[in-house]
């Protein structure tokens, strides 16, 4: 998301776009954003235990001004996470109603606005781990970007901002996966949050910044987010959990809260004073983060230490205190200035956001997953050797077939397991699928992508997979079986295993989109797959499957359409040899026309099946609608359900 900005509406862009004849195009300068407030910030969730209403946030004001860097803090469970999702609008906690005001210079922000002003760096930030660092910037840049910013100037800021960060050196390291290790830890912090300002935001939100690092790596990632904050005038607010003594005086303000409350919100240097005014003198040579921490952490109960009661007396004391009273009518006041007819300050509903052209999103998509597919062995090399090994185990338990009639079963057996058997395997996809989708999460949160394109995007870069896929199995299985020698043959088992794999695959996204757990979704995707191997007419054919199964899941079963298809392409062109006896009569097992002259006619075997040999064609089209009907289900759950 670009925003650009200019002079006839109130703002003095310097963020132009490069043909626009911007001054600095790969600029980060925040000139749009003067202040962001939140005023009676309030969440309630359903208390777990007794089902009541729980105040989890209780009337929290404060706010930030341009180039501010903020630290919310707390002990564990205090609501710092709560409240920095809470005015970065976003859900607070599960099932939590959150009322209040977020105030962009002094104007009611929505959700839209402060996506478009804003991102969101969370604590485990969905990196990729086999994307280099400057692959990472560079993606999340095309991402957002409006497609007139030049791929220079695009360049320009991408390797600006990582050398910002320090991180000029690694800029062709890969992030890092389970068998390849990438960047340190505080390196992958440091990209993560680069990765979210080349969307040139105005308001950094970070959730635990500096969460699994030690005090010196924690200091370092401060530094670099705190410098370019200033460089740039941006409004940071950071969650923290116990800062050194040289962290915490990076910050400007501090908000500290226990129990959901406000103890104390304003700068980090008059903190010291007001404690002492309200009687917690802080001792001299003392961490100052630990002295707030430990002075309201109800979890620490020392003896002949009543932290409840202290902290009840803090929060009093803070809601009568000048502090509080300043903070409300500054807020007043921007809310005042910014409706003054003629104000300078910038109208939110005068910033134009330029996004990306709609096929912008979806090509970059595929490309960074192509490059993650090629390069991510773990999801997909090992998938390709497992397939491989079906192949050659199938093909040899399925040895070298002759059409006579003792074989006519166990090509059918043949048959049913290629089918049933790939489409079992697709399970195989779900971990894969679930960390992009892992991905697309926070990027949607950050308004970046949305479901379709992710969507058709995941649709479109499984397809040259599976078909590899499908090759190599059909390669070795078809013709070590000895299934019909034909090229067409070959070309169609080809084409109904293809389409097994993408009905299969799309069940995986459609499962994994509605239970994006990963034992659930691999549960959900198992027990599926083995309904529709009960119900596909190879287990029990279709002329005597018991109604329940028959009508309600055996026509919208993808395997009985790919069992039909492959049954067909094997028996309708072919015939089979009859045994004989010692006098040289014919010993014909199966019913068939042909039986007189030692033969067994392939399409009576396909009538004992009530597999009708002419409409391929329609199946075919069945198996496209599966396919869409399983993508789009798996669309409107991304949509309307994460
Ligand atoms: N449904 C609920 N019932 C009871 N308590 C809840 C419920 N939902 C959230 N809470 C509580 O709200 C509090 C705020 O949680 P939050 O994650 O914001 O704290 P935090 O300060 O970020 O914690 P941490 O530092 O451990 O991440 C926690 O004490 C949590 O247990």
């Amino acid at each position: 998301m670009g925003r650009s900005s200019s002079s006839n509406n109130g703002f003095v862009g310097k963020n132009h776009d490069p043909e626009m004849g911007g001054i600095e195009p790969t600029s980060l300068i925040n000139d749009v954003v003067q202040n962001y407030a939140w005023r009676n910030m309030n969440v309630q969730v359903k208390d777990r235990v007794t089902g009541d209403a729980l105040s989890i946030l209780a009337d929290t004001n404060g706010i930030v001004h341009a180039g501010e860097i903020i630290a919310i803090m707390g002990p564990s469970g205090s609501g710092k996470t709560t409240l920095l999702n809470a005015i970065a609008h976003r859900a607070a906690a599960a099932k939590a109603t959150t009322t209040g005001d977020r105030l962009a210079n002094g104007q009611v922000a929505n959700l839209q606005r402060i996506r478009d002003l804003s991102s969101y760096v969370e604590q485990d930030d969905a990196l990729i781990g086999s994307l280099t660092v400057r692959e990472t910037v560079d993606f999340a840049a095309g991402l957002s970007l409006p497609s007139s910013f030049s791929k220079t100037a695009r360049l320009r800021r991408v390797d600006d901002l990582i050398a910002s960060f320090g991180l000029q050196d690694q800029s062709q390291t890969i992030v890092g996966t389970p068998i390849k290790k990438g960047l340190s830890g505080g390196q992958k912090k440091r990209l993560g949050v680069c990765s979210r300002l080349v969307t040139d935001p105005k308001i950094l939100f970070l959730d635990e910044p500096t969460s699994g690092l030690d005090s010196t790596l924690s200091y370092e990632v401060m530094n670099y987010i705190k410098k370019i904050g200033r460089e740039n005038n941006l409004i940071i607010i950071a969650s923290i959990h116990q800062p050194s003594t040289a962290t915490f005086t990076l910050f400007d303000k501090l908000f500290l809260l226990s129990r959901g409350k406000t103890c104390y919100f304003g700068s980090i240097s008059e903190a010291r004073g007001y404690f002492d005014r309200i009687g917690y003198t802080m001792p001299s040579e003392v961490n100052p983060a630990e002295f707030f921490l430990d002075l309201i952490n109800t979890d620490l109960v020392k003896e002949g230490d009543d932290v409840v009661a202290r902290v009840k007396d803090i929060t009093a004391k803070w809601l009568e205190s000048s502090e509080a009273a300043n903070i409300n009518q500054e807020i007043d006041a921007v809310v005042a200035k910014a409706h003054v007819p003629g104000s300078s300050v910038p109208q939110l509903s005068s910033i134009k956001v330029q996004k990306p052209d709609s096929w912008t999103i979806p090509l970059v998509l595929l490309q960074r997953s192509w490059i993650k597919s090629y390069r991510d062995i773990v999801a997909y090399g090992i998938r390709i050797i497992m397939y491989l090994g079906l192949a050659i185990l199938m093909g040899t338990v399925f040895l070298r077939f002759s059409p006579t009639q003792e074989y006519i079963q166990s090509y059918i057996n043949a048959i049913f397991f290629s089918s049933a058997f790939m489409s079992f395997m697709a399970v195989a996809y779900v971990p894969a699928y679930l960390e992009d989708q892992a991905t697309f999460v926070k990027e949607r949160a950050n308004g970046i992508v949305g479901p379709f394109s992710f969507m058709l995007s995941n649709f479109i870069i499984g397809l040259p997979f599976l078909f590899l896929i499908t090759l190599l199995f059909s390669v070795v299985e078809y013709w070590l079986t000895g299934f019909r020698a034909s090229g067409t043959g070959f070309m169609t088992f080809i084409m109904w295993l293809f389409l097994d794999l993408v009905a299969a695959e799309s069940l995986v996204v459609l499962v994994s989109s509605v239970f994006p757990v990963f034992v659930v979704a691999l549960a959900v995707t198992a027990f599926s797959n083995g309904l529709w191997m009960c119900v596909n007419g190879f287990l029990v054919p279709i002329t005597i499957l018991n109604v329940f199964w028959k009508y309600v899941f055996h026509y919208i079963d993808y395997q009985a359409y790919v069992f039909q298809g492959m049954m067909v392409n094997e028996f309708k062109y072919r015939t089979y040899s009859c045994a004989t006896s010692g006098e040289g009569q014919y010993q014909c097992s199966y019913p068939s026309s042909l039986n007189s002259g030692g033969l067994v006619a392939g399409v009576d075997v396909l009538r004992t099946y009530d597999i009708n040999p002419n409409v391929q064609g329609m199946w075919v089209g069945i198996m496209v609608a599966i396919i869409a009907v399983y993508r789009l289900l798996g669309y409107l759950a991304l949509r309307f359900k994460l």
